[in-house]
């Protein structure tokens, strides 16, 4: 429907789409091809000043990065710009209430990466309850002399209470994975109860009733200034000694230092992470020192499948939002 923008050389001329990095599967940007000129920034891991230097005058960002998206970068695209979408389900790094002054729509890609995400989360439950680190540390060290009734016992999450903190797409496909395992009870938190935490069979309680009761804790709750060091010494100690740490979220919504504490001294059995603080981690942190924690480094929708998807809805967003039409994952 929109006629098309001749340029000053007669030239017709497409609109244009800033994409924040090199990295973003074909597929996605086959989409968008014909329909904007693309200006693909030339790193993965863009630096703000990057961004900058390519941002003026473009009318949709393609943002993939956890560079803070604000009134600078806004400033520095020009007034013209018309959508923003985000090739992530969080959207901590976004200033929403800048977007929201300037009547720009905004995506995000929830739903698409549930199930890679929730994976993870069982595969860091499982790992940290039957001692993965801990156990290839021994066979590497020499310290596996055989067979022993009791050498390196974990703990099952058969009969066990699970809490998850967060009971959003990701907790609801953990939650539903869960059940595979033939768990006691689903606890979760937040900030009201849902209809489908009814479906799942999951008690909506308040978090302290999560903590003390749960033998494994899952964070899939969005970083916000209510969850920024949700975890922290006092909730740690309110914790049972045998429980396992899951976070799938994001790094501050626990306080690193307390986790590490509470790691070492036994307030708790273990812990999985695949967000910490800061990411990347540095070499010589603490948590890579601690044979009862598993890291992975934010790998939670690193699937090619995932990815893809992201990429391509992100790029549909884009088109939809350039023409005015309503957003297949709007932020808000
Ligand atoms: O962390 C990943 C995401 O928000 O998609």
């Amino acid at each position: 429907g929109v006629a098309p923008d001749l340029g000053k050389a007669g030239k017709m001329s497409l609109p244009k789409v800033l994409v924040t990095n090199n990295d973003i599967p074909e597929a996605g940007l086959d989409l968008l091809k014909g329909k904007f000129e693309l200006i693909i920034n030339n790193q993965s891991n863009p630096t703000r000043q990057e961004i900058i230097d390519k941002i003026a005058g473009v009318d949709a960002l393609f943002w993939c990065t956890h560079q803070r998206l604000d009134e600078e970068i806004l400033d520095a695209a020009g007034s013209q710009l018309k959508v923003v979408a985000t090739m992530s389900a969080g959207l901590n790094h976004i200033d929403i209430d800048a977007l929201k002054r300037r009547n720009i729509p905004l995506a995000h890609t929830p739903t698409v990466l549930n199930k890679a995400v929730a994976n993870v989360a069982v595969l860091l439950a499982l790992a940290a309850s039957r001692r993965l680190r801990e156990s290839r540390i021994h066979i590497e060290e020499g310290l596996w002399s055989g067979f022993g009734v009791q050498y390196l016992l974990g703990t099952d999450i058969e009969n066990s209470t699970v809490g998850i903190v967060g009971l959003g797409g990701i907790g609801q496909t953990i939650a539903k994975r869960l059940k595979a395992f033939e768990v006691a009870r689903i606890l979760y938190s937040g900030h009201r109860e849902n209809p489908e935490g009814k479906q799942l069979g999951a008690e909506f309680v308040p978090l302290d009733t999560l903590l003390r009761e749960s033998d494994f804790v899952i964070v899939s709750a969005p970083l916000t200034d209510e969850t920024k060091n949700m975890f922290n010494d006092t909730t740690f100690a309110k914790m049972k000694p045998t429980a396992v740490f899951v976070n799938i979220a994001r790094g501050p919504i626990v306080d690193q230092d307390a986790l590490i504490r509470a790691l070492k001294n036994g307030t708790i059995f273990a812990a999985g992470l695949d967000v910490m603080v800061p990411e990347p981690l540095p070499t010589n942190n603490e948590l890579l020192k601690l044979p009862n924690c598993v890291l992975m480094p934010h790998l939670g929708s690193a699937t090619y499948k995932t990815r893809t998807a992201m990429a391509e809805l992100t790029a549909k967003n884009i088109i939809l939002g350039y023409e005015n039409k309503p957003l297949l994952t709007p932020a808000y």
